[in-house]
């Protein structure tokens, strides 16, 4: 089968976070081979990001389109680093696409603490570094996209899911911000809001008991493919400039919220 790239995003260069597993890799896959985009790997397991590299060229995607970089987006150090080395090897970033992120169910009362601070680590300190270090580039060149995987858990609050939730409310909020200060700029700020995507995200929880009783990925109903994402994420990143998806609310059919 002939998989040579898209042409929708020909000579973007996009960053995407989160891309070792899961939506991040379903995303880079279609900007990459339905897209045509430049593709910049990031997460923190560099072997994941490699193996996906090495798949992504044997599909089609040029060699020189594909660029593996290892970076926690909770740590700014890393977050720079990944800029500058995406500048050294490209000489711009067009496409931001904040998708890195990590969920536990977990009843508030049982206390799970680490797991709090980890959730607003990556999920709101991840977004603002990870935008910090591209903005300026894209408002000196004006153009750009930032595109934020948030949640429908962003837009109501779900049981089992506080902490997670207010992290995803806390993306809404900083993007309506955000995207009033760039307008003028021409950068443009999407938010996609997905429902229940079959993932290993939810597997990582600890709490038995939040899990079992909240866990609506396992109700029974079919849920969403990472690449059902995927597409949504090229649709919105192809439109004229003159359009902005500014947010997208994507669920299974089957349990809106
Ligand atoms: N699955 C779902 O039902 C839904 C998911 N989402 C959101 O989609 C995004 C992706 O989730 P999903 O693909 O399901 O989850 P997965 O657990 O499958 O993937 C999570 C990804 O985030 C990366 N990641 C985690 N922590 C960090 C970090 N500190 N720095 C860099 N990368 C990190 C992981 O890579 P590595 O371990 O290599 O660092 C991995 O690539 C998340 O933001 C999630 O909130 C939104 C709605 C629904
Ligand atoms: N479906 C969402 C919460 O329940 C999510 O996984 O982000």
């Amino acid at each position: 089968m002939n998989l040579a790239p898209g042409t929708a995003l020909l000579d973007k260069v996009a960053i995407i976070t989160g891309a070792s597993e899961g939506i991040g890799e379903a995303i880079a896959r279609t900007l990459a081979i339905d897209g045509g985009a430049c593709v910049i790997l990031a997460s923190r397991q560099i072997s994941k990001l490699t193996d996906l590299a090495t798949r992504l060229i044997a599909a089609g995607c040029p060699e020189d389109n594909v660029l593996p970089v290892q970076c926690d987006v909770s740590k700014l150090e890393d977050a720079r680093a990944l800029f500058e080395k995406v500048i050294n090897r490209y000489g711009r970033v067009d496409v931001l696409v904040n998708c890195a992120g990590c969920m536990y169910y977990t009843l508030m009362k049982n206390g799970q603490t680490e797991e709090w601070a980890r959730q607003i680590d990556v999920n709101c300190h991840g977004v603002t570094n990870m935008t910090g270090v591209v903005l300026n580039h894209m408002i000196e060149h004006r153009r750009g996209h930032i595109l934020n995987i948030t949640s429908d858990a962003g837009k109501r609050g779900f049981a089992g899911l506080a902490v997670y939730s207010g992290s995803k409310f806390f993306i809404e909020g900083f993007t309506q911000a955000l995207r009033q200060e760039v307008v003028e700029y021409g950068i443009r700020v999407t938010n996609v809001q997905p429902g229940d995507v079959a993932t290993k995200l939810a597997s990582r929880s600890t709490d038995a008991e939040a899990r079992t009783k909240y866990d609506g990925s396992e109700a029974g109903h079919r849920i969403l493919d990472p690449e059902d994402v995927g597409r949504t994420v090229l649709f919105a990143l192809s439109q004229p400039l003159h359009v902005a998806l500014n947010e997208i609310l994507i669920e299974p059919q089957a349990a809106p919220i």
